[in-house]
């Protein structure tokens, strides 16, 4: 690898050297270019995809491109390859990417950046692309990928090849004008710049549209990439469970995400883009700088116009940055004080009732005003500050028009240059100056970039560490043939692996009812989870019958947003029970006045009350039909009576279901075979005693 990189060194100095000397020409550089490419190639099958990608295109496209389509095809027109060909040679541009890049990847950033758009590039994900003229192609999404990533660079390097010539243009065009050679100007106008204007058009058209294909298609594949591993192996409700810093999931997955990729995107694209603007017109400046001498004195400085430019733009910048610098601070405050005002009215939307009852709504119009004060003070501190730096950066962009003029004149009176280089001068002055400034202001777009990458990072490891927890569980839940579901010594912890109930054999028959009670907080819910195979704290087996269904409900349910009938069969798809089977499992839970609203789409969750939330909930079950049922407190929000009803429901509908309930009430005994008891010892410990036979209601 790094003999690679020591030959390319080589080559790119042997290609300088050559270029500086005046002796570089096509069947010079030619078979350097290819020993270029060959060594980048090489180097390239090191580095991560997305950077590969960069390497392989910045060197086919300079050296093809640059060197040959327009050198070659230029010097064969006119017979002068010089006018065409960048001083430092196609070759060494290859060669400074490949060392560029190669170098990049190892910096750390740029390593976790392409480690999650490698995950992109390298998926084997079989997918199809509509492509024009020929029609729907099937391929990986990666390589579907990775190909519209290699366009989207030509194209980009070619907008940049398409804006050196039309510098060319424009001083064949003026220096037309100065000779009054009206044949000259015409061809120019007619025969170089309306064709080459329509493929710019076109380029920037087709650039747009594959951005758009590029970033959605990226989105859509990393999205279900994240939320399969956050909703994965349960890694979501481990996540909680262990705290890991990973806070706003939904906000990593919805809005980090699309941040990173078109950050990604145009921060990658946009540097190059701008380095080879900056290259090449850099180039074009040096080449006209030829024989400048200091302003009053003989002195010549080689390039003195791109040093010129180049103090012109980091001074330009410098004073941009002392008057902008504050807008970062009052950017940030802003964006803290909006996300205070929507959270203000998340609140409000989420609470109505609350606030309704309370006849909150005085104050909080008072607490939603004086937030929105907040944004309106800081949002005028932006206007401020944005004034006094618009004032100076439009005296800088009129400035820009004419310090190139103000330059060049004194050259130009002389004799030294053309009126056509005057003007292509000026263009490229330019372009320099954009280029830099871009280069200079970048860092606050990367520390934004940055904040993103981290974030995703975290949420990364946070998902990574909940499956750890997982996997390292020794608590196993194992399916086992007796029918049975047993617990053998298990040692149920909490979080901070701290005891909380221990099991020594305890097995609970199919078809026999039981009921669990104890004291809040002994850990019956707990319990439970571990049965579920959700709670990864403790050791110790939980032997559950192979091959029978489960179903736990809990004392809140969760509805999800959507039509009714997508909530009673939650989670299996709506469409698994016809509307007779949905509406006669509601009128049995108790939900007649509901049943026949099955296409309501609204909050349900909301809409219906906690206890009619559990009907609906048992209503889920008495379609579900599972083998085993869990109810923990599932109708305590009940009144006896109904309790009682669904109780008789459940028994009457679900014969062969065994039932395991959680309950604190004594009517509940009734409806079970045998009670179990979590008795918690003085150390704090539970353990739950057999009582075998639940007492009578009565
Ligand atoms: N995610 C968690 N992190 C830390 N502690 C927890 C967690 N979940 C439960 N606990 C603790 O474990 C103990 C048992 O909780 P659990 O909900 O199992 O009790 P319970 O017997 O079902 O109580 P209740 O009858 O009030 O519903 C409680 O002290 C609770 O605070």
């Amino acid at each position: 690898m790094i003999k690679a990189s020591l030959v390319l060194a080589l080559v790119g100095l042997g290609v300088l050297a050559a270029s500086l000397s005046g002796t570089v020409g096509v069947p010079f550089y030619l078979p350097l270019s290819t020993l270029a490419l060959a060594g980048t190639v090489y180097i390239g099958r090191h580095i991560p995809k997305f950077l590969r990608i960069f390497l392989v295109m910045l060197s086919v496209t300079h050296l093809l491109f640059v060197a040959l389509i327009l050198g070659v095809t230029a010097g064969l027109i006119t017979g002068d390859y010089t006018g065409y060909v960048p001083p430092p040679s196609a070759a060494l541009g290859a060669t400074v990417f490949g060392i560029l890049i190669y170098g990049l990847s190892y910096v750390r950033v740029v390593r976790t950046i392409c480690r999650i758009t490698d995950r992109y590039l390298e998926s084997q994900t079989d997918s199809v692309i509509r492509l024009p003229f020929i029609g729907l192609v099937r391929a990986r999404e990666g390589t579907i990928g990775t190909w519209i990533i290699g366009v989207l660079i030509a194209l980009n390097l070619s907008q940049v090849a398409l804006n050196v010539r039309l510098s060319f243009f424009s001083r064949d065009m003026f220096n037309a004008i100065q000779d009054k050679d009206a044949g000259a100007f015409w061809y120019q106008l007619f025969f170089i710049f309306t064709p080459l204007a329509a493929v710019f058009v076109a380029v920037a058209l087709i650039d747009v549209l594959l951005q758009y294909v590029l970033t959605i298609r990226w989105r859509a594949f990393l999205n279900t990439y994240y939320v399969g591993q956050w909703l994965g192996d349960g890694a979501h409700y481990r996540m909680q469970l262990t705290n890991q810093g990973a806070d706003n999931p939904d906000q990593r997955i919805s809005e980090d995400l699309r941040k990173f990729i078109d950050s990604t995107y145009s921060l990658s694209i946009g540097l190059m883009n701008q380095a080879a603007t900056l290259v090449s017109f850099i180039a074009i400046l040096w080449t006209i700088s030829a024989g400048f001498t200091l302003p009053g004195t003989d002195v010549e400085v080689p390039g003195l116009l791109v040093w010129i430019c180049a103090i012109y733009a980091i001074l330009g910048t410098w004073i941009t940055h002392l008057i902008g610098r504050p807008l970062i601070g009052l950017n940030f405050q802003q964006e803290r004080v909006e996300a205070n005002y929507r959270f203000s009215l998340a609140r409000l939307r989420e609470y109505p009732e609350q606030i309704a009852l309370l006849a909150g709504e005085p104050a909080e119009k008072e607490g939603l005003a004086r937030r929105f004060t907040q944004i309106v003070d800081n949002y005028m501190q932006i206007a401020l500050r944005l004034m006094k730096l618009n004032t100076f950066t439009a005296a800088y962009f009129q400035a820009n028009v004419v310090v190139p003029y103000i330059l060049t004149a004194p050259y130009y009176f002389a004799g030294k240059i053309t009126l056509g280089q005057m003007q292509q001068v000026n263009g490229a002055f330019s372009r320099v100056t954009s280029a830099l400034t871009y280069f200079i202001q970048i860092y606050t777009t990367l520390a934004d970039y940055k904040a993103v990458l981290d974030r995703l990072t975290t949420f990364e490891s946070a998902i990574a560490s909940a499956q750890r927890v997982g996997g390292e569980s020794k608590l196993a839940v194992t399916p086992a043939a007796s029918g049975e579901l047993r617990l053998k010594d298990l040692d149920v912890r909490l979080p901070d692996g701290s005891d909380l109930l221990h099991a020594k054999d305890l097995s609970f028959r199919p078809g026999e009812r039981t009921l669990m009670t104890g004291p809040s907080g002994s850990g019956k819910s707990t319990l439970f989870r571990a049965i579920a195979g959700i709670w990864p704290f403790g050791e110790g087996q939980v032997l559950v019958p192979e091959g029978q269904t489960m179903m736990l409900l809990p004392q809140r349910p969760y509805i999800p947003i959507g039509t009714l009938r997508e909530a009673v069969t939650y989670p299996a798809r709506s469409d698994s029970y016809n509307d007779a089977q949905i509406a006669e499992a509601l009128r049995a839970a108790r939900l007649p006045q509901i049943a026949d609203r099955l296409d309501e789409d609204r909050n349900w969750g909301q809409t219906l009350s906690l206890g009619e939330q559990q009907r609906l909930a048992v209503a889920r079950a008495l379609l579900a039909r599972p083998d085993w049922l869990f109810l923990d407190e599932a109708t305590a929000a009940l009144d006896e009576p109904t309790e009682q009803e669904i109780y008789r429901v459940i028994r009457e509908k679900l014969p062969s279901t065994t039932v395991v309930s959680i309950g604190h009430r004594s009517t509940l005994a009734a409806f079970h075979d045998r009670r179990i008891d979590m008795k918690k010892t003085e150390s704090g410990l539970s353990t739950p005693v057999d009582l075998r036979q639940a007492e009578p209601a009565e």
